[in-house]
């Protein structure tokens, strides 16, 4: 797929899920990389370069997507131009098979924190955090599972359906009725979109709430998130920016017309440490203040 139409899906979200406009992103930068030629290397790099910054652009909260960019072009290095697209075409295809292990040692580590019995709740729809749930229920363990259906765009709707099509007992519940339910939660397993230098979690709009009530009914909660997406930026001092999406993925702005009713959409929240209990990478099993440590082991890869 071309990088337009790539930034197109992944801005209009037809392409969503941090890890997979993550992969996404650099498969398209890899077909670009293969498609264009140059009078110098310089041009060659300025092109990529350009084609990186169209990507960047669509979704600027989910840093995988940079953090993603960025790590292929680190490596298109060379003293021609072939030698450069040599060497990016073998960053992508490493960047996308590890991105695609991440999430299967993520399950792996993350189901042995999840009980035979365990009624679960998840919120949005996170690859990782599904995977690890569904490697739950393929070990054997009788677990349940509470999907918040996440307004506006009703991400939780393909959570349940996945989970139910993997012969997992799952309830749709509205997201205001999470602290209605939570008493009969054991565990909550959620994705991320960027995980903050301090530890603090960006995730769909209403993950903080949800942490909220965990916390206040004593309710783990378990964040599955790969190396990729924790942000060396904000161990720089840089803050996270929160998408705001179009109003009309609420709701049909006429019926408000003519009147003095504002209409705000902002996609994700950012969730403190203090509401978290671990954080499930591809390199272990962290406290939220030990993002660091992952934000430097990522950089030595
Ligand atoms: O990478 P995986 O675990 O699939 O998803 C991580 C997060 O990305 C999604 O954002 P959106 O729905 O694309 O806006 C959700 O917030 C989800 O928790």
């Amino acid at each position: 797929m071309s990088i337009e139409e790539t930034a197109s899906k992944i801005k209009n979200m037809e392409i969503r899920g941090a890890g997979k406009i993550a992969r996404c992103a650099v498969m398209a930068l890899k077909e670009y990389a293969l498609s264009i030629d140059a009078e110098s290397t310089e041009l060659y790099l300025k092109a990529l370069r350009e084609g990186c910054n169209e990507l960047k652009n669509t979704r600027p909260t989910a840093i995988s997507l940079s953090n993603a960019l960025s790590y292929v072009m680190r490596r298109a290095t060379g003293e021609s131009i072939e030698e450069i697209r040599a060497n990016l075409v073998k960053a992508v295809d490493d960047f996308v098979e590890a991105s695609i292990a991440a999430i299967e040692q993520i399950a792996t580590m993350g189901s042995h924190r999840i009980v035979d019995g365990d009624v679960i709740l998840t919120h949005c729809n996170s690859t990782a955090a599904i995977r690890t749930i569904i490697k739950a229920h393929e070990e054997g363990k009788q677990i349940s599972v509470y999907a918040t259906e996440t307004r506006p765009r009703y991400q939780g709707r393909i959570t349940a359906r996945t989970l139910a099509e993997n012969g997992i007992p799952v309830t749709l519940i509205v997201d205001s009725a999470v602290r209605f339910f939570m008493q009969k939660v054991d565990i909550v397993i959620i994705g991320a979109d960027t995980v903050a230098s301090n530890g603090v979690v960006i995730n769909k709009i209403g993950t903080s709430l949800v942490a909220l009530a965990a916390n206040e009914a004593r309710v783990p909660v378990l964040v599955c998130a790969e190396g990729y997406k924790f942000s060396r930026e904000t161990a720089m001092g840089r803050i996270v920016e929160i998408e705001e999406r179009d109003p009309s993925e609420i709701v049909d702005v006429a019926e408000f017309e003519g009147l003095d009713v504002k209409i705000k959409n902002p996609v994700f929240d950012q969730t403190p440490p203090r509401y978290i209990d671990s954080i499930v990478t591809e390199m272990g099993v962290i406290s939220p203040f030990a993002a660091y440590d992952i934000i430097k082991k990522f950089e030595e890869r």
